[in-house]
């Protein structure tokens, strides 16, 4: 599995001192306020678990699967819903975990569905951004890192569902993809 990464991008230490940070920052809006946090399985499902483990206020948690890569580097334009959420979401300050924002379609579909639902707020945090990628105009509300324009694979990020397991974020070698 290392043998197919190419270079490692950002380190196991680096990606936990940041969501340290970032649970520290969203302790500070949330209080008070019992948010509804979303992981969008399966790539977020890493982060969501080490991330509700840094924010010190009450909430609750739901999970939602949605695909649009399947086995390919590029998003389909097609985003499917797996599995919706158990809660409602109408009157609730919701925080969306995402793993990954790249073309932006995942989101803005989830964003658009969620306010149609009469959530009272809707917030994004990601781990990683690859702005260079974006089709659709959308940011998110916390950002971990920003990434260049590479396909890249770990914490809990896949190709063709595998390297999530990996602890690191790291570039995939083209030829695994290419060949
Ligand atoms: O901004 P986008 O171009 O939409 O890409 C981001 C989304 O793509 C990945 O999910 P994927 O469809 O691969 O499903 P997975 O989480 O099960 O791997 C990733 O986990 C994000 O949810
Ligand atoms: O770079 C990526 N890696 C894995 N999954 C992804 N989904 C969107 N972009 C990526
Ligand atoms: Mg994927």
């Amino acid at each position: 599995m290392q043998n197919d990464i190419q270079e490692i991008l950002i380190t196991e230490e680096e990606i936990h001192a940041k969501i340290k940070e970032l649970g520290s920052k969203l302790s500070a809006e949330y209080e008070g306020r019992n948010p509804l946090v979303i992981c969008v399985l399966k790539g977020a499902f890493i982060f969501m678990a080490d991330l509700v483990k840094s924010i010190t206020v009450p909430l609750e948690l739901d999970f939602m699967a949605v695909s649009s890569y399947g086995a390919s580097t590029k998003s389909s334009g097609v985003v499917k819903i797996i599995k919706d959420l158990d809660a409602s979401v109408e009157g609730r300050d919701v925080l969306i975990v995402e793993d990954i924002i790249d073309s932006g379609l995942t989101l803005s579909h989830l964003i658009e569905l969620l306010k149609s639902r009469k959530a009272n707020t809707v917030r994004v945090v990601t781990l990683f951004d690859k702005p260079a990628r974006r089709t659709v105009d959308l940011q998110a509300d916390y950002t971990g890192f920003v990434l260049p324009d590479a396909f890249v694979v770990g914490y809990g990020l896949d190709y063709a569902e595998h390297y999530r397991n990996l602890p690191y974020i790291g570039i995939l070698k083209p030829e695994i993809y290419s060949s």
